[in-house]
């Protein structure tokens, strides 16, 4: 009777379907989606920790962020480093710096580096210029034997190749909305289409992949719940949403950051929907206050950490926390304690790496 009494509410039926992994309709994820009240939502968060719990019990992974070039050739609405912003400083770190701060980076404890740069063109358009940084990579690889991700943007199938030969394991590329119209929008004068295929073949070679939304740019409930079915074709590895935040001298800057419960509520269904899979709490939206709610609401990767004074920049809210150190481990590591959380260790991370190998990967 306790139980009939308990599902006669939509949303217990619903997050029980969740919670024993059922597929929901896309008016159940929708009505999710849409919760209002407070306590719906906070039982939809303690089903995503549930399932975060089953499949990957309390340890958290940690990425390492390094954005060693910032020069970009295109002019995303969104994005502080669009080409056309004259008035950001920009800069390219070199090869010693990137490996000076790469072995900083792993042995604060990281599970991974995340390569990310603009499309830079003395990269992408010189040939030398790009083998040294392949030659970087595998020199990483060879020395420090951590994971690596790279955020080139939208490369050639023979770039994507060159990662694999090099040893990366991740290509992160985020079609931002899935919604065509609004993507040309937002990343203007880009192929919606080159940019899905990239990932398609990157999956093709064994990269693993990270896709990923932006929220509070002008996208329906639809939308996010067409993201997530994109998502679902392209069998993406990492899920994220971010929310936009707004940036000084670009067409945006003058938008409103949205309220952080979307994208909570976000992380939280994907989470449902994707509950095995990898969910970034970033540190660049909200700096270190931002960490305790994505957790909560079910994010198991720790992203943007930065070690402070090294003058790297982050993406969204590019200098927050960065040289007070409140992106380092240090100051993470015990706040996941308290929380009755743990970081993984390198051996739990490259395990689930491990998993997501399919035949015939190399
Ligand atoms: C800066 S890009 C770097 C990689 C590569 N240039 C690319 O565009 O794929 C990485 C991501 O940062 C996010 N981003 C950029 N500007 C942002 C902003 N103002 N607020 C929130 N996220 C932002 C976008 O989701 C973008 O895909
Ligand atoms: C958006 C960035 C990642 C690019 N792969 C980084 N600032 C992050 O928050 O993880
Ligand atoms: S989001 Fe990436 S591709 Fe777009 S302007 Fe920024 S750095 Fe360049």
């Amino acid at each position: 009777m306790g139980n009939v009494m308990l599902l006669s509410n939509k949303v217990d039926i619903i997050l029980e379907k969740a919670m024993y992994e059922e597929e929901l309709t896309s008016d159940e994820i929708k009505y999710l989606l849409l919760l209002s009240e407070k306590d719906d939502i906070a039982k939809m968060f303690r089903v995503a920790r549930f399932l975060r719990y089953k499949y990957f019990k309390n340890k958290i992974f940690y990425y390492g962020f390094l954005y060693f070039s910032t020069f970009c050739r295109n002019n995303c609405n969104f994005c502080l480093y669009r080409k056309s912003n004259q008035i950001v400083q920009r800069y390219r770190k070199d090869k010693k710096e990137i490996l000076e701060i790469s072995e900083q980076l792993i042995a604060s404890g990281v599970h991974l580096i995340d390569f990310t740069m603009g499309e830079d063109p003395y990269y992408l358009l010189n040939d030398e210029n790009l083998e040294e940084l392949m030659n970087l990579f595998k020199e990483i690889k060879t020395k420090f034997n951590i994971p690596l991700m790279v955020s080139p943007g939208v490369v050639s199938e023979k770039i994507l190749d060159n990662f694999k030969i090099a040893g990366v394991n991740w290509y992160a590329c985020y079609q931002e909305t899935h919604n065509k119209k609004l993507y040309q929008k937002l990343r203007i004068n880009q192929s919606f289409n080159e940019r899905m295929e990239k990932k398609f073949y990157a999956k093709k070679i064994g990269l693993l992949i990270e896709e990923g939304i932006l929220v509070g740019v002008g996208e329906t409930v639809d939308d996010i719940i067409n993201s997530f079915e994109n998502m679902k074709i392209l069998d993406a590895d990492q899920v994220r949403v971010m929310s936009f935040i707004p940036q000084r001298n670009t067409p945006m800057e003058n938008w409103i950051s949205p309220q952080r419960i979307w994208e909570l509520k976000i992380i939280a269904v994907m989470r449902l929907l994707f509950p095995d899979r990898l969910i970034p709490a970033s540190l660049d939206v909200d700096g270190f206050s931002g960490l305790k709610d994505r957790l909560a609401a079910g994010a198991n990767v720790i992203t943007s950490i930065i070690p402070p004074r090294k003058g790297l920049k982050g993406v969204s809210n590019s200098e927050l926390d960065i040289d007070d150190g409140k992106r380092s481990t240090d100051f993470i590591t015990p706040f996941l304690m308290k929380h009755n959380l743990c970081p993984a260790n390198k051996e739990e991370y490259e395990a689930w790496l491990l998993k997501r190998k399919r035949p015939g990967d190399f």
